[in-house]
């Protein structure tokens, strides 16, 4: 039992896939996974066990935003010993060449989370990375399962809405889209020694306006649960 999660120690499976969204977690479990058993309801951020291709994996919604995936993240590893973290999330692609359902595996993750900042000592500008292995795993599953994946830098915001935000200067300097979670799960997978990868669907445009349905985000990425699990399998073969 940790706090934001209602399970106890060998109920999580060491690999375990993260959307933002409990109810992708739930359409995920319910529709690739076998012998499924719910073991967090915990403020509805649902968790969920079962097996695919008979290897025990897990999907635990994290919410939204880098304060909240850290909490499950810190939970996950702590108190559940969790190796392989896989963040299957939406995200916000940068530019005309990105296209909505296009899927962004996050080779490092760019930010302006003050949590981040605030992390290391003054001056120090972290540069959050996902594990080459698991980003390799995940990289050779798309390709078995004829899947197209873009890999490259993502941007981790704080605020979904940012007036602020000068998408232009991070498209010039090779951002793929932005997200609200990947910096923070790379930044305490590392932390603890453990690996994590973020991989994404793009459900909207900035540059172009154009936007998936939210039912659409919640249970139309077969795609990325597809590369997610068959990389779960190569990480359960380590
Ligand atoms: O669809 P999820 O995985 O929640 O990810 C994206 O969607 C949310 C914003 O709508 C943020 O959490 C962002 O990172
Ligand atoms: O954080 C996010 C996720 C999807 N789309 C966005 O524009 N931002």
């Amino acid at each position: 039992m940790s706090t934001h999660i209602g399970a106890e120690m060998g109920d999580i499976a060491p690999t375990v896939l993260m959307p933002g969204d409990p109810l992708r977690a739930k359409y995920i479990a319910e529709t690739f996974l076998d012998d499924v058993v719910q073991y967090n309801a915990v403020r509805n951020a649902l968790g969920f066990t079962g097996t695919y291709k008979g290897h025990r994996v897990s999907v635990q919604g994290t919410g939204m935003g880098i304060p909240s995936i850290s909490i499950y993240t810190n939970e996950l590893i702590k108190f559940f010993g969790v190796k392989h973290l896989m963040r299957v999330g939406s995200i916000g692609g940068f530019g005309e060449t990105i296209k909505i359902r296009d899927i962004l595996i996050a080779s490092s993750a760019s930010t302006d989370s003050a949590i981040i900042q605030n992390t290391f000592d003054h001056g120090v500008i972290y540069a959050p990375t996902a594990d080459f292995s698991m980003l390799l795993k995940a990289y050779q599953s798309a390709q078995e399962a004829n899947v197209e994946v873009k890999v490259g830098n993502i941007f981790s915001a704080d605020r979904f809405y940012n007036d602020e935000l000068d998408i232009q200067q991070l498209i010039d300097y090779g951002c793929l889209g932005t997200e609200m979670e990947t910096a923070a799960l790379y930044m305490l997978a590392a932390k603890y020694g453990v690996s994590a990868l973020s991989i994404n669907t793009v459900s909207d445009n900035l540059t172009t306006g154009e936007a998936l349905s939210a039912q659409d985000r919640q249970s139309s990425f077969a795609d990325m649960a597809t590369v997610a699990l068959e990389t779960a399998i190569k990480c359960d073969e380590d």
